[in-house]
């Protein structure tokens, strides 16, 4: 997408629901925070994003969105044909470090298939189909502090001015200013020593060197996944870009920040012993700059929402995944569909509940999506070659289907009430959009990475394939 094509295109408006009357004011303009404005403003509340960034900048590389966050945005008219000029159009297609082929793998569900797309201009659609909806998007907005009484939420600026809502929600990403009033104070993020070299630039040059040529012979779009001792590569390609992201032991003093560049050169001794290729791959990068994102976790809280109900973290705000997860985005876009609709349901009379009865439906799930993004990173570090030779499936099929064949905002609407009177009486509920036959209980990073520190492998009973 270029900036002519925005001037051309003509997005048809949203059949929106009756006016809600509620007003709510959405911190942070990334995937979380638009996906939710667009779908509020559908469900007919008066929405509007603050915004830190002075303005809107495409960034980000490749990642994927699974069909749990494909259903919402079919009722968004016009969205899924601009969402197809940012897709890598290819099944999953992996390999072991050496070139071996291990097999290929359609994600998702045939309803919604998961499709693999540049953040950069996913952000850029959001963006773009928000506006063009009518949201107002305030950029140079940097909200410092959250506050909230019994009838209202609302945010401070750095500037010290202050704005009000109904309903605050927090979609300000990992370094989100809503701890304070939700938790007192910030947990210490936890290193997770891995960090992921990440860069997408134009196929062209690239393609002029002959082991990248012959690597890519025969197709115009591929996404491939390349498991080695302690590290894995995603690679990606369309008619017009390259795009390659490395998950390796963090050696080279990665920070947590995306603008944070470091020299590409600095993924070659991961890759050594690896095919040919991906040493041409890496040396053919741009100015040799990449972005080297330190991969931090956090333990979540189980209350994503402030003690009076009126603030609500979403997104990256309330819970980080690890790549392997491969569910940041779509949990992220998830959450806002959940969060849109728990709103209409309760309506201006039940604020708060509705914003309980949103966390309590998804808490389970998010946390279990984590889990899995831990499992799967012991899987392609420590692979067992002679049991992949059998079962490729445990290194293609990564994603459980309890994860993928979901639809967030019907099943708010469907379980509003009973979790409702759940909160309210005590009355049992249990939710269904987590992994069947495991009973939730708490766990923590610390402990997860004590278990696979000393060997042991992470058994859960239930079904997670
Ligand atoms: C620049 C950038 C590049 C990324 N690239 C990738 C990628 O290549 N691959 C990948 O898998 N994930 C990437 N991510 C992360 C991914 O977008 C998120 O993990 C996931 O989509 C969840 O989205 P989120 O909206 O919760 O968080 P984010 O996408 O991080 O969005 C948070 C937003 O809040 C804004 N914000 C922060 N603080 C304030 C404040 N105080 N006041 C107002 N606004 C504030 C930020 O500027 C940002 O726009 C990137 C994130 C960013 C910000």
């Amino acid at each position: 997408m270029n900036s002519n094509d925005k001037h051309q295109r003509t997005i048809p408006s949203m059949e929106k629901y009756p006016s809600s009357g509620l007003s709510v004011v959405v911190v942070g303009g990334g995937i979380a925070g638009l996906g939710f404005a667009i779908e509020a403003c559908r469900k007919g509340h008066d929405v509007r994003v603050l915004e830190r960034r002075p303005q809107f900048v495409e960034l980000g590389d490749l990642m994927v969105l699974q069909s749990s966050a494909l259903h919402t945005p079919k009722l968004w008219p016009g969205f899924l044909e601009m969402l197809a000029s940012c897709q890598y159009n290819s099944p999953n297609y992996f390999k072991k470090f050496d070139g071996t082929f291990i097999g290929a793998h359609h994600p998702g569900s045939d309803d919604a298939p998961s499709t693999y797309v540049n953040r950069a201009k996913f952000h850029g659609i959001l963006e773009e189909y928000a506006r063009q909806q009518g949201i107002k998007i305030e950029y140079s907005a940097n909200v410092v502090e959250y506050f909230e009484t019994n009838d209202a939420a609302g945010v401070k600026f750095d500037d010290g001015h202050f704005q009000i809502a109904d309903v605050v929600v927090a979609a300000d990403g990992v370094g989100t200013k809503s701890w304070g009033l939700l938790h007192g104070s910030k947990a210490e993020p936890i290193n997770s020593g891995f960090a992921v070299t990440r860069v997408t630039f134009p196929a062209g040059p690239a393609l002029e060197n002959p082991i990248i040529a012959k690597e890519f012979e025969g197709f115009d779009h591929r996404v491939s996944l390349h498991v080695g001792p302690d590290s894995h590569m995603v690679v990606g390609k369309t008619d017009t870009e390259i795009c390659w992201l490395l998950n390796h032991p963090d050696t080279d003093g990665a920070v947590e920040d995306w603008s944070y560049k470091a020299s590409s050169d600095i993924a070659l001794p991961h890759v050594e012993g690896w095919h040919p290729f991906f040493k041409e791959l890496i040396n053919a990068t741009p100015n040799h700059e990449v972005t080297n994102w330190k991969l931090m976790w956090r333990n979540a809280p189980p209350t994503w929402v402030s003690p009076l109900g009126r603030v609500v973290q979403i997104g990256d705000a309330a819970h980080t995944f690890l790549p392997t997860s491969a569910s940041g985005a779509t949990m992220a876009l998830e959450d806002g569909y959940s969060l849109a609709a728990c709103l209409e349901k309760g309506g201006r009379e039940r604020v708060a509940l509705a914003t309980r009865v949103h966390n309590t439906l998804r808490y389970e799930r998010v946390s279990c999506a984590q889990r899995m993004g831990l499992k799967n990173r012991e899987n392609f570090h420590k692979t067992d070659w002679d049991y992949v030779r059998e079962h490729p499936e445990v290194l293609t099929s990564t994603i459980g289907l309890w994860l993928i064949h979901h639809n967030p905002e019907n099943y708010a609407i469907e379980n509003f009430e009973s979790c409702a009177t759940h909160i309210e009486d005590g009355k049992t509920f249990r939710n269904t959009n987590a992994v069947p036959g495991y009973t939730w209980k708490p766990w923590t990073i610390e402990q997860l990475l004590a278990a696979t520190d000393n060997g042991e492998e992470i058994l859960d009973e239930g079904d997670w394939s």
